[in-house]
């Protein structure tokens, strides 16, 4: 089976990766919940149930539903939340009227609880269902069933928690790893174009102006050459820790090359990030990193301009970061301004006079 999310961009875009898994595991779960599900529907009829019918083909329609939703709009029809609540309705009423047979419908449907609502929600309905199914088993089957289909119940719940559980730490954790710098915990490039692209649509729809600076340490090379590459590591460690310092908690401070970093700046013009990235290389210059070994740093700023790609916006940044390298470097430089675009009726004006 396949979404519309090219392989690539899974590759390069851990969040996606994440989107992904848990697309799949919501698709599968109800595609196979529905060809379990929908025989029934003829065997509850023929046997004149016709109230667990109708609720098992609202379990099946809901079933297509989410499917259907996630195949042509990557969304989840009503969040996934009517797959729990017909499935605990249909196990507790099934096992109500069929006895045994219904309750087999118990552990796989609080099993599936814990992988479709997030866990806390997951743990109040298990725990809701757990006790309807208590009160229908007293009042079914004999006292000892009642315990035991209460402690074998309960105990599926507590497995499938722990597994669910040990799933979303498993998955908060590949993608901490994916898209961090294992070197200076800054975030990695992985997830800059998503970065970069929320604070451009925060400019064209709210007219909140973000900068971005990239900061460069000058001759790292020397540093690596004089010092050893660990001491270079250990610097650039300091680097990062001297520029969070800095830093609002809303900023975000991305390592996107050797000796190179960016920091993404919202709600902030150029005159500010300018300021900042002043003081930024003040703070780098001033004291000798690791006690004794002086560096210094260039860096550019750029503001987003209205109707720029991501990609233009960094690339300004870059061309004034290579005019702060070039002009000989402990510096900073500002973009320049994207030119206007002229629109047709500019053109014409223009033509015409
Ligand atoms: N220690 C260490 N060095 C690194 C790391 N990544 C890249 N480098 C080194 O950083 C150096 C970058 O060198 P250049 O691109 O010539 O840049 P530079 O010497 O800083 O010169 P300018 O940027 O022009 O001022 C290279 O020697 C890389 O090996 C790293 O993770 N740790």
């Amino acid at each position: 089976m396949k979404f519309s999310v090219p392989p690539d961009s899974l590759a390069a875009n851990p969040t996606l990766a994440v989107l992904g898994f848990k697309r799949q595991l919501v698709y599968h779960l109800h595609f196979w919940a529905f060809v379990a599900v929908a025989p029934l529907v003829m065997v509850q009829w023929q046997q004149s149930h016709y109230l667990l019918s109708a609720i098992l083909v609202l379990f099946c329609v809901n079933a297509l539903l989410v499917i259907a939703f996630l195949k042509l709009r990557g969304t989840y029809f009503l969040k996934g939340r009517l797959f729990p609540l017909l499935a605990v309705v249909s196990a507790a009423y099934s096992t109500h009227i069929n006895g045994h047979a219904g309750l087999y419908w118990a552990y796989p449907a609080a099993t599936a609880l814990f992988f479709l609502l997030p866990l806390r929600e997951a743990i109040a309905s298990n725990s809701v269902f757990v006790v309807i199914m208590a009160v229908v088993s007293f009042l079914r089957f004999p006292e000892a069933d009642f315990w035991r289909i209460t402690f074998s119940l309960g105990l599926t719940c507590l497995f499938a928690m722990i597994f669910a559980w040990l799933v979303g730490k498993l998955q908060h954790e590949l993608t901490r790893l994916a898209t961090t710098d294992p070197l200076t915990g800054c975030l990695n490039r992985s997830q800059l174009a998503d970065i970069l692209n929320g604070q451009i649509q925060m400019r064209e729809r709210y007219e909140r102006v973000s900068s971005l600076v990239l900061l460069d340490l000058d001759y790292f090379k020397t540093i690596n050459d004089q010092w050893g590459h660990l001491a270079g590591d250990r610097v650039l460690r300091e680097l990062a820790l001297r520029l969070r310092k800095r830093l609002r908690e809303s900023d975000q401070l991305f390592r996107i090359g050797g000796e190179e970093f960016m920091l993404v700046l919202p709600e902030t013009r150029q005159k500010d990030a300018d300021a900042l990235a002043h003081q930024l290389l003040t703070s780098i210059s001033a004291r000798p990193f690791l006690e004794d070994i002086k560096v210094t740093a260039s860096a550019s700023v750029a503001e987003v301009s209205k109707g720029e790609t991501w990609s233009v916006w960094l690339n300004r940044a870059d061309q004034a970061l290579y005019q702060a390298k070039s002009q000989g470097r402990n510096q900073v430089v500002n973009a320049a301004r994207p030119l206007p675009v002229i629109g047709r009726g500019a053109i014409d004006e223009a033509d015409s006079a």
